[in-house]
């Protein structure tokens, strides 16, 4: 296994105790007797599961659509119109559909900014995962105080629910759809739900001049003026435009930063400055966005994004290395969401939640460096079997918490009535 404790790789050959949810002993040869399933890893490699802190799941009903456009005009003319069809079933079989991808490719938490939290909480009660879930609120149209009022039921309603698998946060979408007097109330919102603040942050040039031009300074400056980062926990989504100066700003910040390299070259947002951010100690984890712009929910894309836009951005190939990837995609995500003490490396007295790779593959051999196989030649598929919170939930890539056909069925249905506003097939 790769515990993922150390500033450096450690590989052990242990054995791993679970009971209940919980890791209860690591080590050589354990005792068997008195155990109820045996799972045999070898030709497999144990990791934390994988941590995606940002994604909006039931967008994975938008993978494939209205492609190759700013994300402004994305945005404002394919996907809010579309948005507002959505209804309580496309948003669970969207968000079911996510979870499918996402065990299959060995992420076992996820923070989630949507709408119809109450279905996307159920979808992630009914598929085992573990999820930081906050609504999303947008102050664009007349739906914004309904939505600050979904805010609070979903904390009333899903914290610390589906055995402890649920945590919120408190979602404003973003500087630009967020008023000043609507972030300061988000802002009393989590101080009095002691919940972390989620908020899309500094992802496009188009964004930094939009706040320039209305408030005079970057984005980053004007929530740190508004008092965002003085006490909240806080998970900034991208953060690719930002000065020297914003990142001085963001020193010392409680919470992290969700890099979300596919979405981000996508929608030819920029590169984040990574290695910059970590240099200063802050926390930089890993994030796909919704698969309607990031097009799939496989952290190994984004681990290898990283890597490649890193070491380029750098003109250098040893600015950001295999593991210090691989520490973004566990324990740093985990930072990021504040649940350092529950998951993301491998320890006694942690959640079970593991997946195990099985590297028993052409793409995967010779084996010389681990770290450098799973970060740069692995993908999703390589997942075999995926624990969380001591339950398998997928075990030689089936799924055990759901019908993955009826899924896929669904989650179809649902998608042609909210893109095409009726019950009829896309043209093949
Ligand atoms: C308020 S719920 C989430 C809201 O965000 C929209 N969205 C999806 N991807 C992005 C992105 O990359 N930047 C900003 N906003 C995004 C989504 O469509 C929902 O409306
Ligand atoms: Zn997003």
């Amino acid at each position: 296994m790769l515990p993922m404790t150390t500033d450096v790789p450690r590989i052990q050959t242990v054995d791993i105790l679970i009971e209940g949810s919980t890791i209860t002993n690591i080590g050589e040869n354990l005792p068997e007797e008195g155990v109820d399933v045996i799972i045999d890893a070898v030709g497999k490699v144990v990791l934390p599961g994988f941590i995606n802190c940002h994604n909006h799941g039931a967008m994975s009903l938008f993978r494939g659509y209205s492609l190759d456009l700013r994300l402004m005009e994305w945005l404002s003319q394919k996907i809010w119109p579309a948005e507002e069809r959505l209804d309580a079933d496309a948003v669970y079989w969207g968000t079911m559909l996510a979870a499918a991808e996402m065990i299959k490719s060995g992420t076992t938490t996820f923070a989630d900014m949507y709408f119809f939290m109450d279905e996307v909480a159920q979808a992630v009660k009914d598929s085992g995962m573990r999820a930081a879930l906050c609504q999303g609120l947008l102050f664009i149209d007349d739906q914004g105080e309904r939505r600050l009022q979904s805010a609070q039921k979903l904390f009333e309603n899903w914290q610390g629910k589906a055995d402890g698998r649920i945590t919120t946060m408190v979602g404003p979408h973003a500087p630009h759809t967020c008023p000043p007097d609507k972030l300061k109330e988000v802002m009393d919102m989590a101080r009095c739900f002691d919940c972390p603040i989620h908020i899309h942050l500094a992802e496009t040039v188009e964004e930094v001049e939009h706040i320039f031009h209305h408030y005079g300074k970057s984005p980053v400056k004007y929530l740190y003026d508004l008092g965002m980062f003085e006490d909240h926990h806080c998970l900034l989504a991208h953060a690719v435009n930002v000065s020297r100066d914003d990142m001085y700003l963001l020193r010392g910040f409680r919470g992290g930063i969700s890099h979300n390299p596919v979405s981000n070259q996508k929608l030819g947002c920029g590169v984040a400055p990574v290695v910059e951010l970590r240099k200063m100690g802050i926390t930089v984890a890993l994030g796909t966005d919704g698969a309607g712009s990031a097009s799939t929910l496989d952290m190994f894309e984004e681990i290898k994004a990283t890597a490649w836009m890193q070491k380029n951005r750098a003109a250098d190939p040893t600015a950001i290395k295999a593991y210090d990837v691989l520490r973004m995609a566990t324990i740093e995500g985990a930072k990021a969401l504040g649940l350092e003490q529950e998951v993301g490396t491998i320890e006694v007295g942690k959640r079970a939640d593991l997946i195990l790779v099985d590297v028993e593959k052409p793409h995967l051999y010779p084996r010389t460096d681990i770290c450098a196989l799973l970060a740069y030649s692995a993908n999703g598929a390589d997942v075999d079997t995926v624990i969380i919170h001591g339950q398998v939930v997928m075990e030689q890539r089936r799924l055990r918490c759901m019908d993955e056909k009826e899924v896929l069925r669904k989650a179809q249905r649902a998608a042609c009535r909210v893109i095409l506003g009726q019950q009829s097939e896309f043209p093949i």
